[in-house]
């Protein structure tokens, strides 16, 4: 998917809102477990039940992984379910990969190519070499993590290095690679009075924004120092949507709670 079509949906639907699917088989109604794909049967209740109020969807591969060969499978039906049936929405696979160029070269054609992901979640560590097999691939997405939203991203994101904090560094130097119009960032949305900043760096990329919901992140703060012209960002909730409730009505409350964080959406898209 292009930018520009993914700005044209964000429009079209007044959400810029990325719903996490982050399955946990302990906190999905019970009757779920006997049925034989329990993640894909929850993901896809889940889809049918926000699909117009979002934009995105990002299965961390994480939640997947956790299940072994099964739940690769369930993580390969999420993705062709999106693909088959809402082809409008943009897919972020949060796998946070990044390796040597030729191992990068294969993470990025396991999660383009064979799952066709629009986008990935890539760490910066190991620099230029080791995202630019990302970045060539065309109308794909590499989504950098620049500032993170737990503790931890104290510990080296904001160290001075040379008069400068080290996540500045990376946003700068990224934009030097080659295909860097093919980058979005990664910025936590516990991090709200970063934005100002950020922006100066990156003031057109689209930057995905985790933490809302469970995190304690806000909405408002994020798009107050956030929001660039096309919108440009890309809120994400994974627990505070898909947990809702345990019960049996679990689809219908994760469609409210994605209908209510697009509704102040559309009243913030309205105000700019
Ligand atoms: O790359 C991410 O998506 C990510 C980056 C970050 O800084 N913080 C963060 O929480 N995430 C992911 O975003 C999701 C947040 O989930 P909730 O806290 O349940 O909304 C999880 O899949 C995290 O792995």
């Amino acid at each position: 998917m292009t930018t520009q079509q993914l700005i044209e949906q964000i429009k079209i639907k007044k959400s810029f809102l990325c719903v996490g699917l982050d399955v946990d088989l302990n906190k999905i109604p019970q009757s779920f477990l006997a049925l034989e794909d329990p993640i894909f049967e929850f993901n896809k209740a889940i889809i049918d039940a926000t699909h117009d109020l979002a934009v995105a969807y990002k299965p961390n591969t994480a939640f997947f992984e956790a299940y072994g060969i099964k739940g690769w499978m369930s993580l390969q039906k999420t993705i062709n379910y999106i693909d088959d049936n809402y082809p409008e929405i943009f897919t972020i696979a949060d796998a946070k990969r990044g390796d040597i160029g030729n191992t990068s070269s294969m993470y990025a054609k396991a999660f383009f190519e064979d799952l066709n992901f629009d986008s990935i979640t890539v760490a910066p560590y190991m620099g230029k070499d080791s995202v630019e097999p990302f970045l060539a691939f065309e109308d794909k997405h590499t989504i950098m993590l620049a500032l993170t939203s737990n503790e931890g991203a104290f510990d080296f994101q904001t160290l001075d290095v040379d008069g400068k904090e080290l996540y500045k560094r990376v946003l700068e130097t990224s934009k030097t690679w080659k295909n860097s119009e093919n980058l979005m960032y990664v910025v936590g949305a516990t991090k709200a009075e970063y934005f100002t900043e950020i922006r100066k760096i990156v003031p057109d990329s689209f930057l995905l924004v985790p933490g809302v919901g469970a995190q304690g992140g806000s909405l408002s703060e994020v798009c107050k120092y956030g929001m660039n012209a096309s919108v440009g960002l890309l809120i994400n909730s994974s627990r505070g949507i898909i947990y809702a409730s345990k019960d049996a009505d679990f689809a219908q409350k994760a469609r409210q709670e994605a209908l209510k964080i697009q509704q102040e959406m559309a009243v913030i898209m309205q105000a700019e």
